[in-house]
């Protein structure tokens, strides 16, 4: 029997930071990873497999609805070729599901699939939840609140961003009363800690809840793109946008450096700092960005980095 956990949280929250620091411990660099993102460019493989040579798999749309059969033939198709010495004898199988993820019936995906249920045994679920938006996020959204309740361990992330925890903690125990919380920076957490074994729901709903009107916009550049560019845009989208930003993510060629990508993230209002990659992950060194909004008109984030991108080269003459 293969532990499956699976690692959720909102948009946003920390789960690939965590996985990839999870993943650089020794005794647990031996788990297959499975990803499921929203959004139509996969860029969070590219992520993990920038920091270690992990067997990851990746599945894009909602892991919850349209690709949940995905993840049961995906599991036994890791397991097959497990078995034929394909790929590595992997000790435990990580899902990290996208941040828009209903975990229930994905758990229910597991529990209920007859071959996935005899090689497999559901471990536990651990939610990962932002110490700065934690809060607003589970007022706003269903998904949120399902992972809570659903979680065997919590783990509040950036708690070094501030944000009012012990409020977050009296709103986290009102849908999951039970679950350990601990707080982290970067994911620095002992894994057996989260992984240890949970109790099953005795009861899921199969069908998934879900926030309105979110969408994912993304954008392909060949072009490498001014960093100051960069930088005025997605502050200038994180202030237009705000909450309505739920996520954007990418990998972008600056003009100033193109031969290694820049990692750009912002959760709503906030911007996290730029992070250089050594190289390009894959062959493809587009720029490629995926923005998660509610309400973002389709062609705004395009047409505003066109506008800034214009401005900055006329200003640099
Ligand atoms: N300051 C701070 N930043 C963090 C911490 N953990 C994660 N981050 C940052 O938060 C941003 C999002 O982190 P990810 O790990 O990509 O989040 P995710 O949950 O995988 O995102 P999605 O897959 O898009 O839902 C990145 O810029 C991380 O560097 C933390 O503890 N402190």
């Amino acid at each position: 029997m293969i532990p499956v956990s699976v690692v959720t949280g909102f948009l946003g929250a920390g789960k690939t930071t965590l996985l990839r620091r999870v993943l650089g411990d020794p005794a647990w660099a031996n788990s297959a990873v499975i990803v499921n993102e929203f959004g139509e460019v996969p860029l969070d493989h590219e992520l993990l497999a920038a920091s270690e040579e992990v067997l990851v798999n990746v599945s894009t749309g909602c892991l919850c609805c349209v690709v949940r059969s995905d993840l049961t033939a995906t599991l036994m198709e890791l397991l097959r070729q497990r078995a034929a010495g394909t790929v590595p004898p992997y000790a435990r199988v990580l899902i990290e599901t996208s941040g828009l993820a209903d975990p229930a019936p994905i758990l229910h995906a597991l529990m209920t699939d007859e071959a996935v249920a005899a090689t497999h045994r559901l471990q536990s679920v651990v939610t990962l939840v932002d110490a700065l938006h934690g809060a607003g996020t589970l007022a706003r959204h269903p998904e949120a609140q399902r992972q809570a309740m659903l979680a065997d361990r919590i783990l509040l992330t950036k708690p070094d961003l501030g944000g009012d925890t012990a409020a977050l903690e009296a709103a986290l125990r009102a849908h999951n009363p039970a679950a350990p919380v601990r707080a982290a920076v970067q994911g620095a957490v002992e894994p057996a800690w989260l992984f240890a074994a949970g109790t099953l729901p005795e009861f899921l709903d199969a069908s998934a809840r879900h926030s309105e009107g979110v969408a994912g916009i993304t954008l392909e550049r060949e072009a490498p793109i001014p960093a100051l560019a960069l930088t005025l845009w997605m502050q200038a989208l994180a202030e237009h946008a705000g909450a309505r930003l739920l996520r954007l993510k990418g990998l972008v060629a600056l003009a100033e450096d193109p031969g290694r990508p820049v990692v750009v993230h912002a959760i709503q209002h906030m911007v996290h700092p730029l992070e250089w990659l050594e190289a390009w992950p894959g062959a493809d060194t587009r720029s490629r960005i995926v923005l998660i909004g509610q309400g973002i008109p389709r062609h705004l984030p395009a047409r505003l980095l066109a506008a800034i991108e214009a401005e900055v080269r006329d200003a640099g003459g």
